[in-house]
């Protein structure tokens, strides 16, 4: 959740009022720090009451201003954000400091309106360091998403990622070019779904009963709105605001909630419903959370229906989008770098060869499209900075002070460009991963796509399981060119204005097949 860009979505809207009262609020706010004479990081000229909100561009991408105020101010600023401080920090060595060193200090986080209303204030995302975090952490790493888990589901993975390829395929028939955004991100939606509930809403031709296609028009309604809404309200940056609800945020925010609550009941409804045996055989996340929660010798027993919707929006929220968009930029990649394209071709044809389709057991043997992940995870990660995290206590940080509270983001798009660990790192070079120590488990300080410490992406490994194979399988049976005699270096490579990094322009590719589907399908 990126809170300083969601910050701004309401900026045209404050009020003179608000103004007044949030001065009141910041000037106490501020006056304490003076008083306790914090040496506070620096950062660009602020506003009286909504300090930065008015700095950040309505634009830009949040990581890019982000980088910018860096490279003008250093690797650690504060911004005052309404009334709450954010300190920025966009240097490997900073980033070791909080993610690693001090985790225990950094590794907390702040709930806000969204998190409070449509999650419950029950999830693991916004959950402060504590019993709960770590009772939470613990369903999600050790029963959710551990690699038995996740290898329960490798069919239904294989399945609709060649789903995904084969429309594809016959979206493009006779040259009409491709897009790409849409189709992956059902595809991802259908595997985390699958994963979930054993359930896929988009791509169905035709639904079995009237029930199962409302169930999917609410879950593609539900999705839309997730999506468009912001993260952030005004009673988010002044908190003493947020009774009166002068945006509509939080009515807004108690709509979702009803929408989650609707169709969530009705599925947990509906895997009660089922016998224990079905139930036991499948085990889908939300058999696993109901098998937890009546199961006396395990300390998730009695956990409430409200953290089991909580935990299973978490998963759909973090991991959808994040991976979506990682294939998306390395599509842009290979067709920005027609050399690497026929190198990772070739690599596939010679590992995996062309008579059966690439599976999840083959993606370790392809050392340079393993490079090639890294390097598009490089410059363009998934998720540009971390979500943010809070301070527990006064402490401090590349020689400032950081009062208790603050929320400390790391900037993870510009430390994975920063020159000093980089060369020439706006160079698309995958070659820089060949015979390198690093890889994506956070276990190296210049390289920590999925973060590290206690928050770590606790979805890394199916996320690059989900990011990897699907990119193979695009590579192993499609060709690619660019329509309309666009060349290389006219792929635009521009940001939109999100959270995540999304292409300002989706990318339109020809698209035909490399073999028959239909018989690799068969192998
Ligand atoms: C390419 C895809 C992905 C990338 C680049 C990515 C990256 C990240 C990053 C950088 C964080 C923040 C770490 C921090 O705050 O220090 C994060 C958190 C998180 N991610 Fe992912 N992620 C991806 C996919 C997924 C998937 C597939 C799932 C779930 C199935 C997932 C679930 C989560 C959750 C629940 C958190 C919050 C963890 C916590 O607060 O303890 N992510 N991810």
């Amino acid at each position: 959740m990126d809170v300083a860009l969601t910050a701004r979505s309401w900026l045209g809207q404050y009020y003179v009022e608000i103004i007044a009262i949030g001065a009141a609020l910041v000037a106490v706010l501020l006056s304490r720090s003076f008083r306790r004479g914090y040496k506070l990081p620096p950062g660009p000229p602020k506003w009286p009451v909504v300090g930065h909100l008015l700095s950040l561009s309505k634009t830009e991408p949040a990581h890019l201003s982000f980088t910018k105020f860096a490279e003008q101010y250093g690797p650690i600023i504060l911004l005052q954000l309404g009334g709450f401080r954010m300190a920025i920090v966009s240097s490997a060595e900073l980033e070791k400091e909080i993610l690693e060193t001090h985790d225990h200090l950094f590794a907390s986080r702040s709930s806000n309106i969204f998190s409070d209303v449509v999650l419950y204030g029950e999830d693991m995302i916004f959950a402060p360091l504590g019993d709960r975090f770590r009772k939470l952490r613990k369903i999600c790493v050790v029963e959710l998403l551990n690699a038995k888990r996740l290898s329960q589901f490798e069919d239904s993975r294989k399945d609709e990622v060649l789903k995904a390829v084969t429309r594809t395929l016959e979206d493009g028939r006779g040259g009409t070019p491709v897009r790409f955004d849409l189709k992956l991100s059902e595809m991802s939606f259908n595997i985390m779904t699958r994963m979930m509930f054993t359930k896929v809403y988009y791509g169905q031709k035709m639904y079995k009963s009237d029930k199962e296609g409302q169930e999917s028009n609410d879950f593609h309604r539900l999705m839309a709105t997730v999506t468009s809404v912001s993260t952030f309200g005004i009673g988010d940056c002044f908190p003493f605001l947020r009774r009166f609800d002068f945006d509509g945020y939080e009515k807004q925010m108690r709509g979702l909630r009803f929408q989650f609550d609707s169709f969530l009941d009705n599925v947990i409804a509906e895997h009660r419903g089922q016998s224990a045996d079905t139930r036991k055989e499948r085990m889908d996340f939300v058999d696993v959370l109901l098998q937890l929660q009546s199961d006396k010798n395990n300390e998730a027993h009695g956990v409430s229906d409200e953290v089991v919707k909580a935990l299973l929006i978490d998963m759909l929220i973090g991991g959808t989008d994040t991976a979506t968009n990682t294939i998306l930029w390395a599509i842009a990649m290979f067709m920005r770098h027609p050399d690497v394209l026929k190198k990772l071709q070739d690599e596939l044809e010679a590992v995996v060869g062309m008579g059966r389709v690439v599976e999840e057991a083959d993606l370790e043997s392809l050392p340079y499209f393993k490079a090639f992940c890294y390097e598009c995870l490089r410059m363009h990660p998934g998720a540009p900075v971390t979500v943010p995290h809070t301070a527990v206590k006064d402490t401090q940080l590349g020689g400032y002070d950081i009062p208790q509270d603050t929320r400390v983001i790391v900037n993870i798009y510009a430390i994975n460009r920063d020159p000093k660990l980089w060369p020439q790192p706006l160079e698309f070079n995958p070659d820089r991963f060949i015979n390198s120590p690093l890889d994506h488990k956070g276990k190296h300080f210049q390289f920590r796509p999925f973060g590290t410490g206690r928050r770590m992406c606790p979805g890394m490994n199916l996320a690059m399981i989900l990011f990897q194979l699907t990119l193979a399988q695009l590579l192993q049976t499609c060709n690619f060119s660019l329509p309309n005699g666009m060349k290389p270096e006219d792929v635009n490579l521009e940001e939109k204005f999100s959270a995540t990094t999304q292409m300002a322009h989706p990318l339109e590719v020809i698209v035909t097949p490399r073999v028959d589907i239909s018989h690799v399908l068969k192998a």
